[in-house]
């Protein structure tokens, strides 16, 4: 996308907010014009007071022919009128402008976060497998303020800018047209110096955004991974990485920096080089009395001045540059395609028997036509209310199979019906609600447990979450922490033990009462006695559900209603316990090995 068109798409959001906009405009342009008539009574002074050069009619219109207008009384109203310029367009207006647009801003940053965070919870996991989270973080948390900056300092300080600049050349111009000309030389100038500098700003700036991107991301998986990085003794290893890390970024930052500065230094260059020139021009045509020596003041006040706005515009200029290559960081996320959509004509029925078939499933990660089929041709029937166990080997597409369930990915071909109709028939929400998942890796939020079994079903009262703890032989380690199900779980949950974590995380499952349940090895940390009671616990928290079960540990599900036997993506048998070690074949095969291990 284009630079501008970047630029267009972000003021979108601003213009939501019009009347705000305007609103914040006007102020400061009120600031403005007190900023513009701030050399006028100073010129009064020199010409009318320390010269013999009668008032200005502005000035006699407004006073009168009173008496008091003596030279004295005019000094003290210039003087007063001085103070009133400064006060109210320096001190009043420069407080009212920032702290309306800090509130204004801040609410377009809040708007944009909203909508990054809402898309970011629509996209499926396949984007979460090429996206890193330090980088997405950064977006989200950095990247996100390039809308605070357009306003405060692209669109306010540019639109001030342009109108104080017409605002002075138009006075400077009714004093003298030559020096006024002279210096609006500036414009074009200033825009040679842009044009120079416009590609190596953007590319510096996009590389320095990327790199800082990549830094979060390491800075976060190191932060994640540590007690690996500790147990590996690779401390060192890491050390240098991150140094790379480092030193790209600085490099990347050194390299944006000295570009932008650079333009910053000339378009200085430019403004002061002019100033002088009409400053010379000036004071000639002052010495052949050709202009006042107030209208001079006035003027050389303007020069100096003029280097304000012609500098803002300058720097607004060069932000846009900077801002159009963050953006293009956060509409890269807005723009990822939604793999898996929620259909919006689609009806939820008014209720769930269970029942579940895979019709003809070809499945995998990547693009249909570009990556490696992880499932293939699975059909499956799962009559409502009863237990299939998937066994297989490691890799054999176990856990790809019943991520399908919860549409955390679609299939290929094929579709998966849940009572008769196409799971990407009913809407997202109410398929998820109706699918209970306890993953391989049980994940903990930073909160209390009673919150992390609570996840489930936001509604439950502290009876049922016990209840549900009770069931996943939590409750009674979570008794004997110090504050019970109060305690606050670290951030990665590492506060708790493996086999605790996976308790908590079957809680959850049990207490979303959810007609479906999906278990990815659940009992895998857990020691043989707490395991066996577990799953006399799944037999009657799960009487009348359709369960999934995934397990390594073939003896826990001898009385699954179906076994499946999975392996390099295919089912290869499937049956009850009895039958399939009859057979003699793969499960046969496995859970005798079990056995004598
Ligand atoms: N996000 C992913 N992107 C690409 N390939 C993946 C992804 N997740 C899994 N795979 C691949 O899909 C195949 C099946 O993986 P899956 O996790 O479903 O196997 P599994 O039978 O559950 O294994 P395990 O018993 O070890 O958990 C493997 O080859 C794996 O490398």
């Amino acid at each position: 996308m284009k630079k501008v068109s970047l630029l267009f798409r972000l003021l979108r959001y601003v213009s939501n907010y019009k009347l705000k906009l305007l609103g914040l405009i006007l102020i400061a342009l009120t600031g403005v014009g007190f900023e513009v008539l701030k050399p006028l009574p100073i010129k009064v002074i020199i010409d009318s007071v320390l010269s013999t050069k009668p008032l200005p009619n502005s000035v006699l219109n407004l006073a009168g022919n009173s008496a008091w207008m003596a030279d004295k009384g005019v000094l003290l109203v210039c003087c007063l009128a001085i103070m009133a310029i400064s006060a109210a367009g320096s001190a009043l207006f420069s407080f009212w402008v920032t702290s309306y647009m800090a509130g204004f801003c801040q609410r377009l940053v809040n708007d944009l976060s909203i909508e990054l965070y809402n898309k970011l919870q629509r996209l499926s996991l396949t984007f979460y497998h090429h996206n890193k989270i330090g980088d997405l973080l950064q977006r989200l948390s950095s990247d996100v303020f390039v809308i605070y900056y357009l306003v405060a300092q692209i669109i306010v300080p540019a639109t001030s800018s342009v109108i104080s600049l017409g605002a002075m050349f138009y006075i400077m111009a009714s004093i003298n047209l030559e020096l006024a000309l002279v210096a609006l030389s500036i414009v074009p100038l200033l825009v040679i110096a842009l044009l120079v500098f416009t590609k190596p700003m953007e590319k510096t700036t996009e590389r320095q955004y990327q790199n800082f991107g990549s830094l979060s991301a390491f800075v976060q998986q190191s932060l994640a991974s540590m007690r690996v990085i500790q147990a590996f003794a690779r401390e060192n290893l890491m050390r240098r990485k991150m140094e790379t890390h480092v030193l790209d970024y600085n490099q990347s930052f050194l390299k944006a920096t000295q570009v932008s500065a650079g333009y910053n230094q000339l378009s200085s260059l430019i403004t002061g080089l002019v100033a002088v020139i009409v400053v010379g021009l000036g004071a000639v045509q002052g010495m052949n009395g050709t202009i006042s020596a107030g209208d001079l003041f006035v003027f050389l006040g303007y020069i100096t001045a003029l280097y304000g706005p012609v500098n803002s515009l300058s720097i607004a200029i060069g932000t846009s540059v900077v801002i159009s290559s963050r953006s293009k960081r956060l509409f890269e996320i807005l723009d990822s395609q939604e793999f898996v959509t929620d259909n919006p004509s689609a009806i939820a029925p008014s209720g769930i028997f269970g029942q579940v078939q895979f019709e003809n499933v070809d499945f995998g990660y990547g693009l249909q036509n570009e990556g490696k089929r992880t499932l293939r041709n699975i059909n499956l029937t799962v009559p409502a209310g009863q237990t299939v166990a998937i066994v297989g080997p490691t890799g054999a597409g176990k856990s790809s199979l019943i991520s399908l369930l919860s549409r955390f990915y679609d299939p290929w071909k094929g579709r998966i019906t849940l009572d008769g109709q196409d799971l990407r028939d009913l809407p997202l929400p109410f398929l998820r609600e109706n699918v209970a998942l306890v993953l391989q890796e049980p994940f903990l939020f930073p909160m209390t447990i009673a919150e992390n079994i609570g996840f489930g079903n936001p509604d439950a009262t502290p009876d049922e979450i016990r209840a549900a703890a009770q069931a996943a032989q939590a409750h009674d380690f979570i008794v004997r922490l110090p504050q019970g199900y109060d305690t606050v779980i670290t951030e990665t949950g590492t506060s708790l033990s493996g086999g605790e974590r996976q308790r908590i995380s079957l809680a959850r499952a049990f207490l979303k009462q959810a007609p479906i349940l999906i278990l990815d090895e659940p009992t895998s940390a857990l020691d043989a006695l707490t395991e066996a009671k577990v799953f006399a616990a799944l037999n009657s928290m799960t009487f009348g559900k359709t369960v999934f079960i995934i397990t390594h540990r073939l003896s826990a599900i001898k009385h699954a209603d179906l076994i499946i036997t999975l392996k390099d993506g295919a089912i290869v048998e499937s049956g009850t316990h009895q039958n399939l070690l009859a057979t003699g074949n793969t499960y046969a095969q496995m859970y005798n090995h079990q056995q004598i291990a």
